[in-house]
C-alpha cells in the first residue's frame, strides 16, 4: 500500500491486511459486544483513573483522527485496577466517528454502531517505553467510550475549540490542562477483552476496556468533528469521516463483564 492506510475504498480497513497481515490475526479489534454473552467476572477489580491535567502536551491531527497528547514520564496520570495489573500510563485519547450519526463507532453493542467512539490509550509501565509496550500482549489498555447524540457536551467544548488550529492533517497546537476524566460517564461498569490497536499497525498488544455508559454529543457538535480533514494544507480536502475499523471476528474470546 504505497500510499498509506487510511479509510478510503482504495486503503481502508478492507486492505490492510496486505501491509499488515496481523489484520487477520485472533485478538484483532474492534469487536461485536454482545451483553447476554458477556460473562460476568466479580474477580474484576474497579476501574482507577487518576489524571494529572498539567500533563496535557497538545492537540495533533494525525491525519486519521485528533488525538491529545499527555506527559508520560511519570505515574501523574495512570489507569490502575479493572482488568489490568500493574500501572498504565496515559498516553493520548482520540475518537473515531462517522459521516453520519448511524455509525461512527468502532465496537457495536448488539450490533448498533454509536455516532463516536473516544479511546483513551494507556501502556504498561513495565515496560521501558509506550513503543516496547505497543509490541507486547499486555503491552496496552485502551478505555473506550460511546457517545451518544443528546444535548451538547460542555466537556467537549474546549477540545472542539481547537479543531480551527488542526483542520489539515499535520498541524498541532498547543492545548493545556485538560483533564480527561471530565469526558467519562458516571459509570465505570465496562466489558472487557484481548484485543489490538484498531489501526495500523494494528498490533495484538491492548486490553480493551469498553465503558457500558455512553457520554453526550449534541448533532451540532457531532458536525464540527467533521469539519476536520484528512488531507493536508494545500491538498484536495477530504473530510475527516468514517474513520473507524469495523468489528472483526471473535475467534473463541470470551467477553467479561463488571458488571451483573
Ligand atoms: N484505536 S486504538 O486502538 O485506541 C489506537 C491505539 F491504541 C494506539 F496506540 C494508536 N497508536 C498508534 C501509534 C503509532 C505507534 C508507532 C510505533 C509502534 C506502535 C504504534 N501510536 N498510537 C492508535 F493510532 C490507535 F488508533
Ligand atoms: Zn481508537
Amino acid at each position: 500500500m504505497s500510499h498509506g492506510w487510511g479509510y478510503g475504498a482504495n486503503n481502508g480497513p478492507e486492505k490492510w491486511g496486505k501491509d499488515f497481515p496481523v489484520a487477520n490475526g485472533r485478538r484483532q479489534s474492534p469487536i461485536n459486544i454482545v451483553p447476554n454473552e458477556a460473562q460476568y467476572d466479580s474477580t474484576l477489580k474497579s476501574l482507577k483513573l487518576k489524571y494529572d491535567p498539567s500533563n496535557t502536551k497538545g492537540i495533533l491531527n494525525n491525519g486519521h483522527s485528533f488525538q491529545v497528547d499527555y506527559e508520560d514520564d511519570a505515574n501523574s496520570s495512570i489507569l490502575t485496577g479493572g482488568p489490568i495489573s500493574g500501572t498504565y500510563r496515559l498516553k493520548q485519547f482520540h475518537f473515531h466517528w462517522g459521516a453520519s450519526n448511524d455509525r461512527g463507532s468502532e465496537h457495536t453493542v448488539n450490533g448498533i454502531k454509536s455516532p463516536c467512539e473516544l479511546h483513551l490509550v494507556h501502556w504498561n509501565t513495565k515496560y521501558p517505553s509506550f513503543g516496547e509496550a505497543a509490541s507486547q500482549p499486555d503491552g496496552l489498555a485502551v478505555v473506550g467510550v460511546f457517545l451518544k447524540i443528546s444535548a451538547a457536551n460542555p466537556r467537549l467544548q474546549k477540545v472542539l475549540d481547537a479543531f480551527d488550529s488542526i483542520k489539515t492533517k499535520g498541524k498541532q497546537t498547543v492545548f493545556a490542562n485538560f483533564d480527561p476524566k471530565t469526558l467519562l460517564p458516571d459509570s465505570l461498569d465496562f466489558w472487557t477483552y484481548a484485543g489490538s490497536l484498531t489501526t495500523p499497525p494494528l498490533l495484538e498488544s491492548v486490553s480493551w476496556i469498553v465503558l457500558k455508559e455512553p457520554i453526550n454529543v449534541s448533532r451540532t457538535q457531532m458536525a464540527r468533528f467533521r469539519g476536520l480533514l484528512f488531507t493536508g494544507e494545500g491538498e484536495a480536502p477530504c473530510c475527516m469521516v468514517d474513520n473507524y475499523r469495523p468489528p472483526q471476528p471473535l475467534k473463541g474470546r470470551q467477553v467479561r463483564a463488571s458488571f451483573k
